[in-house]
């Protein structure tokens, strides 16, 4: 009989093939529903060890969790007797299983069979029984996502019913390529929705597609590329602020701006670097907190495209929608109103600076700006002209741009964005 006193506790089994990429995803979630953290923030941690195609599994798996949450546990709440709590892990697993068996294409013994490790000691017959159940009765999910609570109350209370459900038909819907082109290059054939512009139609990995090699183009939504549109050809030094991972500090290096880009993130501008040296462009970077950081003189143009919540981008980060609350909006319209005229104050008599934000929440972009003009007499607006935009959307009466979900779905949709380009009197 072996010695008690030589043995040493069990170790727990290896994961089967399949469970450790649902594990990570089980993880994401936790970041995002529990912790309040954004995916990117959490990916790298939750992936540790994962091989590439299992890192983008897990973050497929919790993506798509995240954008039909509310959906997924309306079914779990059909066939649980006794309500499950928001955060039990039994919850967890069951978005997780039924997400892929019912979106994903996941045939269900697979998804359940991935899943069910994930439960460790808790309630496996229950996840177990809770989605044979929903399998047996050919359970779907609708057509279009219904969008959390506090979500669709704010979309709804600020822009409308009609934008909130156009955001709930954005979510449902894979968002389109769009690429930003250097001046010169060959690019893959598309949409071309703007100068400068293709939406492209394949959908083949990034880096297949004609022009990547040879650094023609950069990914970057439609929206996003029209505020350093509003900045004009280069013509002088411009200060890219909150520049990385540096779509714009691209588009203003090959617009022929000098560029200084400035960022508090190493890691964000590390990607800047790689973006920078993949397409030959040039820009000085400085890594510093524009809080505390200043130029040396006055610039002919400044980009400020500020921190925020980033409720404009939901669609390729659905984590916006569940952990973006009132206290970080308004955390963010601190930050701004801090940032904007530190900002104002680099711009140069006659010169231009451009205000953006991805979110769609007023406090974070008509609001900063209605603020700005009421404390600062030497700027005024400098109306954007419908031709600076793709046609079907327009500056509002202002002279500013609010860009909401409803607006080109015919085309696929962009990301929601706020932009104004100011004037200092000169
Ligand atoms: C909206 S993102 C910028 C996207 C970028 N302009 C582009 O086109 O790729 C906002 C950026 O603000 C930076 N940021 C946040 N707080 C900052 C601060 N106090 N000083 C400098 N940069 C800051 C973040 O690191 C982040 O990269």
């Amino acid at each position: 009989m072996p010695d008690p006193a030589n043995r040493s506790p069990r170790r727990p089994l290896p994961d089967a093939p399949g469970v450790p990429a649902r594990r990570a995803a089980l993880r994401l979630l936790d970041a995002v529903l529990r912790r309040g953290l954004a995916i990117e923030q959490a990916l790298d941690k939750a992936t540790t060890g994962l091989a590439p195609s299992d890192r983008g599994l897990a973050h497929a798996i919790a993506a798509e969790v995240l954008r039909r949450l509310a959906d997924l546990d309306g079914l779990i709440d059909s066939a649980t007797r006794n309500r499950l709590a928001d955060d039990a892990k039994a919850r967890f697993v069951l978005r997780i299983a039924l997400v892929q068996a019912l979106q994903l294409g996941t045939p269900p013994h697979a998804a359940i069979a991935t899943a069910l490790p994930l439960v460790d000691g808790g309630p496996r017959k229950l996840v177990h029984g809770v989605f044979g159940t929903l399998m047996r009765q050919g359970v779907t999910l609708p057509e279009h996502a219904s969008l959390p609570d506090e979500a669709h109350m704010r979309l709804a209370t600020n822009w409308g019913d009609d934008v909130a459900a156009a955001a709930a038909i954005a979510i449902t819907q894979p968002p389109p390529l769009d690429l930003t082109l250097r001046s010169d290059g060959p690019a893959p054939e598309g949409d071309v929705l703007l100068p400068g512009h293709v939406r492209v139609r394949s959908d083949m990995p990034v880096p297949q597609l004609t022009g990547y090699a040879e650094g023609a183009w950069w990914v970057q939504d439609l929206a996003a590329s029209i505020p350093a549109r509003l900045i004009g050809p280069g013509a002088g030094r411009v200060l890219d602020l909150c520049a990385a991972p540096g779509g714009k500090t691209l588009q203003l290096a090959s617009a022929g701006w000098d560029v200084t880009a400035v960022d508090i993130s190493e890691s964000r501008l590390a990607r800047l670097r790689e973006n920078l040296d993949r397409t030959g462009l040039s820009a000085q970077i400085v890594a510093a907190d524009l809080l505390k950081w200043q130029p040396e003189g006055a610039v002919d143009a400044v980009l400020l495209d500020a921190p925020c919540s980033a409720t404009g981008i939901f669609r390729r980060h659905p984590d916006v929608l569940h952990r973006v609350r009132p206290r970080v909006i308004a955390e963010m319209a601190e930050l701004q109103a801090a940032l904007l005229p530190r900002a104002a104050q680099w711009v140069r008599p006659g010169g231009v600076l451009v205000y953006a934000t991805c979110s769609l929440e007023p406090e974070e972009g008509e609001a900063q700006i209605d603020r700005f003009l009421a404390e600062h007499d030497g700027f005024a607006i400098d109306a954007i002209r419908r031709e600076e935009l793709p046609d079907g959307i327009s500056p509002n009466a202002q002279g500013w741009l609010r860009i909401l979900p409803d607006m080109l779905g015919r085309h696929g949709g962009l990301d929601g964005f706020f932009m104004v380009r100011l004037r200092r009197a000169g």
